[in-house]
């Protein structure tokens, strides 16, 4: 039977405090209500922030942690770009301006490295020119069988030196490539500028820094058999902390912010940041004379300088990116050239995908034998490995040490990480980049099995080499890996967002998914 509210009311101790008073006028219960209504919203308020805490713990326990690995230059940080641009959206495109000066970097080095190797040219006695040697393969051929481990191949790739003067014709200059020279000369000191105002980040590593012989310069350095039992921490230590990927981009921050304070500090900026983008806007069309002159072509093919794999973009988009209000669009930054230092953590919350809300740590690194021994630390605890195995490189060596084929160097690597011990239960996923370079590098007429004795006399194809190249990674996994698990591999151009991005989502997030939970 339901009891009368009155004496409800008289059994709570509480309802004395609680209940209206009996001569209660309408204005004061007006008054009264706002009051609890406002009493209400600031403690849902709190238990909203408490809720969010919570979730916000639940998510950090259960952050996925991945890492980026393979040789440098095979598109670790440019598939870490991808990522960020697929699964979060708003902070990359609040990053995405702070990329302007490194995309100047990149156009106006390549621009000084053709200056280089024009002025040394043209200042060469004779100026005759230099040919290919008579087999260029023969070098840098990989062994036949992937089972070789770490062949060392003694002989040095060509070099200027190495190559015998010909009858071929040297290579016509004229006036307009002295005036090049000229025109694009303020250009040297744009480099020096931009690099100091990026940082370190901004220079490279001096190849041959460390002898080939020193352990700095194995390919797997971070195997604990390459050291000996308990040499090893598997401790982070303190030179390898966490690089801040950041730092260059806060500085740009502060020049901007700087730049709307006060009348010195702009023009301080401006003097600093415009200053060197008008200098680069007034040499827009010389470097496009410069890329596009048949000479100049010549030259680079015969004395094969070496460019980045970027350059060809950049000065593409000469036009668009050489100007006073450049705005680097999703592709230019993709194209960016960053080397990575050390191993840099990077925390990515998922803004739009089914995995909503949910932090992902991703370890990039940097790729160049001197950077592996900082690697092992970060093997323990991670649920999925990315491993970025560039399948253009057949033909091309290490810059840290030239002696040593790429292609060959990645399967080194490949096979030390499907092997390692602390990676036994994590989901390792390949993807086989490069493949654009790969089909117009076959497309220009360069054999694979000249370099890949192997290949014997399969057909000269992109998709051919890549099917076969794909069988030799699953080898190396099944027969490698300490216990059965499933291989996922991926053939990738991660400087086409539209293609990675389909790659990302039908594969990697899956598969670390999966990962995560069964980890
Ligand atoms: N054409 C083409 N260029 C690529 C591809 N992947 C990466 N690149 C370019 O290659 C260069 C090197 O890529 P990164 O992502 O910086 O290489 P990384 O593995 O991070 O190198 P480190 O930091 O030195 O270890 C960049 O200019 C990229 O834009 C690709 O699939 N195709
Ligand atoms: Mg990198």
């Amino acid at each position: 039977m339901q009891r009368p509210r009155q004496s409800l009311d008289s059994y709570d101790p509480l309802a004395i405090f609680t209940r209206p008073p009996a001569n209660e006028t309408p204005e004061a219960r007006s008054i009264r209500l706002q009051q609890e209504a406002e009493a209400q919203r600031v403690s849902d308020a709190i238990d909203e922030s408490l809720r969010a805490e919570r979730a916000a713990m639940r998510r950090q326990r259960s952050a996925i942690k991945m890492l980026l690995l393979g040789q440098s230059e095979s598109g670790k940080s440019t598939t870490l770009k991808n990522i960020q641009l697929q699964f979060a959206p708003n902070s990359w495109a609040s990053e995405r301006a702070s990329w302007r000066a490194v995309i100047q970097l990149n156009l106006v080095r390549s621009v000084n490295t053709i200056l280089d190797a024009l002025a040394s040219e043209m200042s060469a006695p004779s100026r005759s020119s230099y040919s290919h040697p008579p087999t260029p393969g023969s070098r840098s051929r990989l062994s036949s069988s992937f089972e070789r481990e770490e062949r060392r191949e003694r002989s040095p790739p060509p070099t200027i030196a190495s190559f015998s003067r010909s009858s071929v014709p040297p290579i016509p200059f004229t006036n307009h490539h002295s005036l090049l020279k000229l025109r694009l000369a303020p250009l040297r000191s744009v480099e020096a500028d931009l690099k100091s105002f990026l940082g370190d980040i901004a220079c490279e590593e001096a190849s041959g820094a460390l002898t080939p012989e020193s352990d700095m310069m194995m390919a797997t350095p971070f195997d604990s058999t390459s050291y000996g039992p308990g040499s090893i921490s598997l401790r982070r230590p303190r030179e390898f902390t966490v690089r801040s990927h950041t730092s260059w981009k806060v500085a740009i921050g502060q020049h901007c912010r700087l730049r709307s304070t006060s009348p010195h500090g702009r023009r301080a900026a401006l003097s600093e940041c415009d200053g060197l983008t008008e200098v680069i806007a007034g040499c827009q069309e010389d470097m496009k004379a410069l890329w596009n002159d048949g000479a100049v072509k010549e030259l680079i093919r015969r004395r094969r300088v070496k460019l980045e794999d970027s350059t060809p973009y950049f000065f593409e988009n000469v036009d668009r990116i050489a100007r006073r209000n450049y705005d680097p669009s999703d592709s230019d930054v993709l194209r960016a050239r960053l080397r990575t230092l050390g191993v840099q953590e990077h925390r990515i919350t998922f803004e739009n995908s089914m995995d909503y809300g949910r932090e992902w740590i991703i370890y990039d690194v940097g790729g160049s034998r001197t950077s592996r021994s900082a690697w092992l630390p970060y093997f323990d605890d991670a649920h999925a490995v990315l491993f970025l195995a560039p399948i253009s490189c057949f033909d091309e060596h290490l810059n840290e040490d030239p002696k040593i084929n790429r292609l060959q160097d990645s399967f080194v690597l490949w096979k030390s990480i499907v092997s390692s011990r602390l990676l036994t239960r994590t989901t390792i996923i390949l993807f086989m980049n490069k493949y654009d370079l790969l089909q117009k590098k076959l497309e220009s007429g360069v054999k694979v099995n000249r370099f890949l004795t192997s290949y014997a006399d399969r057909e000269n194809k992109a998709s051919t080499v890549a099917k076969y190249l794909r069988s030799k990674f699953k080898d190396t996994f099944r027969e490698s890996s300490p216990q059965p698990r499933p291989f996922y591999a991926f053939i990738t151009s991660v400087i086409d967002k539209t293609t990675t991005a389909i790659t990302l989502a039908s594969g990697p997030s899956r598969v670390s998914l999966i990962a995560c939970c069964s980890h």
